[in-house]
């Protein structure tokens, strides 16, 4: 494509003329190719205008800029001046990618909690309707059965672009997105208009540092998402959706537990029966339903009317919903394994004591017969994170089985004495069983009727790594093999 035709959208003044034929739109100096344009982004540790004369030299064909340029570029090189160019750099790769956002049906979240919960919920909607879908966010990008590793839960607009368009490629049909509020401030979403939006909802995060200067901030950069939406949802009883979504034009559908929620939820109990662990709820308002969520916690039945929200925007049968929320969950998060018996298994990725303290907390609302814990401690990282894993397990689970985690370049049993000093401060029962797949095998050849089993810190992850070394290790697979081995059915 033409360079002046990348950058139809944008609004710029020319510093050398040139309309070279453009092969890519690049936005680091390292991946310069002959042909390519090269877009200069002010970072946060570096300036991309430091890089443009190493970019010319590896034949960069044009460049985009913001800032004044030091040396002289050649005259065969064309350059454009933008204010924005992380802008320019969205609406060229969406121009460049042909605009893949127009031919999927395609829903943003946003808001601090839940995005990546709701995300995998509509995904999962859409799949039981037969729509296939991709999802892009903190798992990383995700289709046809394949997850691509992002640095950013809403990646680099290009990276956003190049996605969508392998999506179509695969046949997808959706796709969904978590929108973060620093995502939307760098305009990596810029230059797509969602057929739908959601707000979850608004608390105190990201603030300082490289993220937002204050709440206000923050709450304006989530707010960006509804001037580029055509129809838009919000939780109406987090009482920050008004200023979030004021600048969207249309009618919001609204979500709640409250009265004035147009999709309302009622009668909500925590649901533990057969290894199931979820939430039930009914709804009424804009949808009379009657569903049992996967997950736990009464906070994943408003996830769910966000993701109810979000698929009434389309043409998305009620027994899709139903069968959806059902089985959706996010892996690695609270992931609930099959296994034969009464009771449940879960994979968790809450590798310190907070999230640690966040799950268990949420699963002993179920008043399980026993709350089992499962976990390990990364070696050559804080001891503080060991001791007060220790504590926290000892505090909230019936039981903690002590193992190894990651244990790097450390001895495994040093870590579970680290532990072992923290759960030593509570009157915590444990045992240690330092192999991680036979402390699953513990886990599950001593499950009693109604316990909740919480294999805490590996996650999504399927390694583990030792001495430098990551060695393939998948719990779903260990959890099958134990199975096996232990002929249960
Ligand atoms: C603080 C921040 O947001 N940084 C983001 C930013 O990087 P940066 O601008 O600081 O990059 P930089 O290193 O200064 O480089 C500036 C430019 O020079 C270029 N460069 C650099 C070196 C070189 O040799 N040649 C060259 O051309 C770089 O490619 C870049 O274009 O732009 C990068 C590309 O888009 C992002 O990956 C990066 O996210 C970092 C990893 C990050 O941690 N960001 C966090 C704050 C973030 O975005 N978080 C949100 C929310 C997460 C949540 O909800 O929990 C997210 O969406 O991930
Ligand atoms: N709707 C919600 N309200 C409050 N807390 C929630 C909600 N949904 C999830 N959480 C909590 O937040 C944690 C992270 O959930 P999720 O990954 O879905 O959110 P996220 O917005 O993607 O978060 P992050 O930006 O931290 O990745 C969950 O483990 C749970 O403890």
């Amino acid at each position: 494509m033409k360079l002046y035709d990348l950058l139809k959208h944008v609004s710029y003044t020319v510093v050398q003329d040139g309309d070279p034929v453009i092969s890519d739109v690049i936005y680091d100096s390292r991946k310069v190719e002959e042909g390519t344009v090269f877009v200069c982004l002010k970072g946060y540790t570096s300036d991309g205008h430091r890089y443009a004369q190493p970019a010319v030299e590896k034949g960069a064909a044009a460049l985009v800029i913001s800032d004044d340029l030091d040396f002289a570029v050649p005259e065969n090189v064309a350059v454009v001046k933008t204010a924005d160019t992380r802008l320019a750099l969205a609406l060229m790769s969406a121009e460049h990618f042909g605009n893949p956002a127009e031919e999927l049906m395609t829903v943003a979240i946003t808001g601090t909690k839940g995005k990546t919960t709701t995300t995998a919920m509509i995904a999962e909607i859409f799949e039981q309707a037969g729509i296939k879908t991709g999802t892009i966010g903190t798992l990383g990008i995700v289709y046809g059965g394949n997850t691509y590793k992002t640095d950013n839960t809403t990646p680099e607009s290009y990276e956003i672009q190049k996605a969508l368009r392998a999506m179509i490629d695969a046949g997808c049909k959706a796709m969904v997105i978590e929108a973060s509020s620093i995502g939307l401030k760098h305009s990596r979403l810029a230059g797509m208009t969602f057929d739908a939006a959601v707000f979850t909802n608004f608390s105190d995060d990201h603030i300082g540092g490289v993220e937002h200067k204050d709440m206000a901030e923050y709450l304006y950069c989530k707010s960006l998402l509804f001037r580029q939406c055509r129809k838009a949802a919000a939780n109406c009883d987090d009482p920050a959706w008004r200023d979030i979504t004021k600048d969207f034009a249309g009618d919001i559908l609204t979500y709640g537990f409250s009265e004035q929620a147009q999709l309302r939820a009622k009668n909500d109990r925590l649901l533990s029966e057969n290894g199931f662990i979820g939430v039930h709820f009914e709804t009424e308002g804009l949808k009379t339903l009657s569903l049992d969520v996967g997950v736990p916690g009464k906070f994943n039945a408003y996830n769910a009317l966000a993701a109810i929200c979000a698929v009434s925007f389309f043409d998305i049968p009620d027994k899709a919903i139903i069968d959806g929320l059902k089985i959706a969950h996010v892996q690695g998060r609270v992931e609930p394994v099959s296994v034969p018996g009464s009771y449940s298994l879960l994979i968790d990725y809450a590798h310190n004591a907070l999230s640690m303290e966040n799950v268990l907390t949420t699963l002993r609302q179920y008043n399980p017969n026993r709350l089992i814990t499962m976990f390990g401690a990364g070696g050559n990282r804080p001891k503080v994170r060991r001791f007060e894993m220790g504590e926290t397990s000892g505090r909230l689970s019936d039981l903690s089985v002590i193992t190894e985690d990651n244990s790097r370049f450390e001895d495994v049993m040093d870590i579970i004495e680290d532990i072992k000093t923290g759960l030593h401060k509570t009157d915590g029962k444990y045992v240690v069983v330092p192999k991680r797949k036979e402390a699953i095998r513990y886990c599950m050849l001593n499950a009693e009727d109604g316990d909740i089993i919480v294999l805490a810190g590996k996650g999504h992850e399927d390694y583990q790594e030792i001495k430098g070394v990551k060695y393939h290790m998948d719990e779903r697979e260990l959890i099958r093999e134990i199975i096996e081995e232990e002929k249960l059915s």
